[in-house]
């Protein structure tokens, strides 16, 4: 992996006061939000980008609302959140926005994501091992209801798994139905 990492820069927050370093691989600009004092085994959220629940506040997913509590949980734990662009399961925005006209027609997360020629979940997690040994972390507790996450996050002992469920609304409901049944999610 050719991996470009930044300075580390401070970003005052409305969450806390957090440090900043970007690790660039190809063309994809990863984003890790941590607290100068990490604890000895931190508390770890491995967020993938949603531009449409994290900037704009979408209900079709849950998204925003964990973004929010994890900087929260990261702030007040001395823990870290690593914002991986892997926009729409990896798929794209664009492609992400056809699954929503078809989920628009009827299909659900999953069917959608097969219409387009998609697995349900294209991800990888490498980078996530890249990151935490860079900052020499070997063990994490890490923020998550997907079993698949602690599954693919290979080289870092995951001592505790800490759900992150947030209150569902008319939108997401359905969409967090397929999560639970068709994706494992444990919620
Ligand atoms: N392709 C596709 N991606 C989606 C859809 N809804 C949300 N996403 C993307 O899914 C990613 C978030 O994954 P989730 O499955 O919600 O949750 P997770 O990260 O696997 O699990 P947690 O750690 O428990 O939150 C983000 O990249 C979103 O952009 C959808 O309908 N189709
Ligand atoms: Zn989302």
């Amino acid at each position: 992996m050719n991996i470009k990492i930044s300075e580390v820069a401070n970003l005052p927050t409305e969450f806390g006061d957090f440090r900043v370093q970007v690790f660039k691989e190809g063309h994809k600009e990863h984003l890790v939000i941590f607290k100068e004092k990490l604890e000895e085994i931190p508390i770890v959220r491995v967020h993938s980008e949603c531009l449409t629940g994290d900037a704009i506040g979408s209900l079709k997913c849950d998204c925003g609302a964990q973004l929010e509590y994890a900087l929260i949980m990261a702030s007040q734990t001395n823990g870290m959140v690593i914002y991986l662009r892997q926009e729409g399961r990896n798929i794209g925005l664009l492609n992400k926005i056809n699954a929503y006209a078809l989920q628009d027609i009827g299909l659900n997360t999953i069917e959608a994501n097969h219409q387009l020629g998609f697995g349900a979940d294209e991800r990888t997690y490498e980078m996530v091992t890249f990151i935490l040994h860079h900052f020499n972390i070997h063990k994490i507790k890490l923020l998550t209801n997907n079993p698949d996450k602690i599954r693919s996050i290979s080289d870092i002992e995951i001592v505790e798994r800490i759900p992150i469920i947030m209150k569902s609304n008319p939108h997401n409901e359905a969409y967090l139905n397929v999560k639970k049944d068709g994706m494992g999610h444990l919620l």
